[in-house]
């Protein structure tokens, strides 16, 4: 093995994947993950997230390019990377006659090495729901049972495909919590996911996918930092947008005005609010309702969303 591969756990390059009947749902897709990294595939409905994430599992075989899993190829070479891999479905399908325990017993029989059933559902918070039988779960539950599932062996890479859809506000803490400490043992996870704020607050780096394609990646500080940022405010009555100074000296990049509320966009975010400020001081003009903020990661999303239905 290489330093490039010991450094990249997963690497992905030029990765297609086309449907019967010809749709391309991954277009030349690329990225990597390091090890003990946690990276997040984000984007819209169809974004083609699971159809790389399967790619990933060695679930289908990629219509073009390359994806290495620990330095081996997972559809090729599956019984090499199976062992080392956790998988948590979109959707897992158990029998729901079975209890919890009985399912993660069932399931460790298929796992070399398994960690103690008992211990992987403590992990989760399903310890005391054991004796359940999964069709009496909730569907947070059930995804609970899943991750415990994919955590069974043990794993050095952790694939979760919407591992918090269904959950509640502390049932998706909890995960994230287990998710940061896996992590911070030495687990690499990719995951993807529909909230944001997941991404933002979970993952080291993302990508953001948009019809097959990386629309942007890097850590969610880099993707948000690539968009402007926003001020709005109300002028008194009588001010106009054109009693300010000119608004590419303020570094403005977009402006719009709504009666006397009005919203600007910079790149330049200090520049521009130092300079408006000055100039309110100086014309004493009190700009009510200020509001100044750096582009969240939605922004960022729904930005990507917005250019690429422009262009398209
Ligand atoms: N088995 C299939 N046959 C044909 N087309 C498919 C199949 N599975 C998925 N697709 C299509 O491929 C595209 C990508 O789907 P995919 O499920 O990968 O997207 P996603 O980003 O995971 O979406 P979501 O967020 O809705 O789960 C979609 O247009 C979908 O309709």
């Amino acid at each position: 093995m290489d330093t490039n591969e010991r450094e990249h756990v997963i690497e992905v390059t030029d990765l297609r994947r086309v449907y019967g009947g010809g749709f391309e749902a991954v277009r030349g897709i690329s990225f990597s993950v390091r090890r003990g990294e946690i990276f997040a595939l984000l984007g819209t409905n169809g974004a083609g997230k699971t159809s790389t994430v399967e790619l990933l599992e060695g679930l289908a075989r990629p219509a073009g390019g390359r994806v290495r899993v620990l330095g081996h190829d997972p559809h090729e070479e599956r019984a090499a990377v199976r062992p080392k891999v956790g998988v948590m479905l979109q959707e897992g399908g158990f029998p729901s006659e079975l209890t919890v325990a009985e399912t993660a017993r069932m399931w460790a029989g298929c796992v070399s090495g398994a960690r103690p059933e008992d211990e992987a559902l403590a992990l989760v918070g399903l310890g005391k729901r054991a004796d359940v039988r999964v069709k009496q779960l909730s569907g947070g539950e059930r995804r609970r049972l899943d991750l415990a599932l994919a955590l069974l062996g043990e794993p050095e890479v952790l694939f979760l495909d919407e591992p918090t859809t269904g959950l509640d506000a502390e049932g998706r803490r909890d995960t994230w919590e287990l998710v940061r400490a896996l992590r911070d043992g030495g687990t690499t996870v990719l995951l993807t996911t529909h909230y944001l704020e997941e991404a933002e607050g979970l993952a080291d780096r993302i990508a953001i996918l948009h019809e097959g394609r990386v629309a942007a990646t890097g850590t969610p500080a880099e993707v948000t930092a690539a968009q402007p940022s926003r001020i709005s405010f109300r002028l008194p009555d009588g001010y106009f947008l054109g009693d300010l100074p000119p608004l590419g000296e303020l570094g403005v990049c977009g402006h719009e005005v709504d009666g006397n509320l009005v919203r600007l966009r910079t790149r330049e975010l200090q520049r521009t609010a130092t300079r408006l400020l000055v100039w309110a001081e100086g014309a004493r003009v009190e700009l009510h309702g200020l509001d100044v903020r750096s582009a969240s990661l939605e922004e960022a999303f729904l930005g990507i969303a917005r250019e690429k239905a422009v262009a398209a």
